[in-house]
């Protein structure tokens, strides 16, 4: 069910002006999955599995009235669960670094998340860090301020989510999509809509925009490579 903000759930035949690469990082368990099956479905499950390889979803919404196809990706936090590294970054504008409010540790890992995110994206991508379950207030083990204040430091952005109630995740990958779409058109109009391959803008020199006919994505929203 579509929850406002121009959003459309399923894939039509509608026109696509963009599509950006977004990736979800962060510990086990601390709800990468429930967050994105929530922007991407509106849903929401109790005994979420752990993600094993790779998947992603998509979702078209509508940005100062271009349409903007996210398409998400979600790993496994585990170690032993995870697929190659760079092929999961390669041509990602967005990333999501997520962490648990109730697990110290998950926030205490943020520092070499971003370290494995700055080695392998590209150094122009739009980050966000997200304090996820914020429902459970009464279990936080990690101040809002201590947050706020890495991510001011590391020039990030930062919000706090429950996947569970739906607070603030969409205002979390608007937020990201947003930045790309205003970072890209800049470059677009910086390079004069010569074949926009402009390197010296931000976001320039990789193929992870592609603006006018949609990328090829396969005709199921959902993989696995779990090798
Ligand atoms: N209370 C609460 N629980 C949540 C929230 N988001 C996720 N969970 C629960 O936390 C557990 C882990 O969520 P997942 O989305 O599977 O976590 P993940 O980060 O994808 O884990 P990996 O796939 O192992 O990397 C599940 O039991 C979820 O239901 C939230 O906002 N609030």
């Amino acid at each position: 069910m579509a929850s406002g903000g121009g959003g459309a759930y399923g894939d039509g035949n509608q026109k696509i002006d963009y599509v950006f690469k977004v990736v979800l990082i962060g510990d086990s368990a601390v709800g990468k999955s429930q967050i994105l099956a929530r922007f991407a479905r509106n849903e929401f499950s109790l005994d979420s599995k752990a993600t094993i390889g790779v998947e992603f979803q998509t979702r078209t919404l509508v940005i100062e009235h271009k349409s903007v196809k996210a398409q998400i990706w979600d790993t496994a936090g585990q170690e032993r669960y995870r697929a190659v590294t760079s092929a999961y970054y390669r041509g990602a504008v967005g990333a999501m670094l997520v962490y648990d409010i109730t697990k110290r540790q998950s926030f205490d890992h943020i520092p070499r998340w971003l370290e494995e995110l700055r080695g392998h994206a590209d150094k122009n991508i739009v980050i966000i860090l997200i304090g996820n379950k914020s429902d459970l207030e009464d279990q936080r083990a990690v101040p809002t301020e201590d947050a706020k204040e890495f991510a001011q430091k590391e020039g990030l952005f930062f919000l706090e989510t429950s996947a569970l109630e739906a607070t603030n995740v969409e205002t979390a990958f608007t937020t990201v999509l947003t930045e790309i779409f205003n970072i890209v058109n800049k470059k677009n109009i910086s390079a004069g809509e010569s074949q926009g391959n402009g390197n010296s803008a931000p976001l320039a020199g990789k193929k992870i925009v592609i603006p006018g006919p949609a990328q090829e994505i396969p005709a199921k929203s959902k993989m696995c490579c779990s090798s």
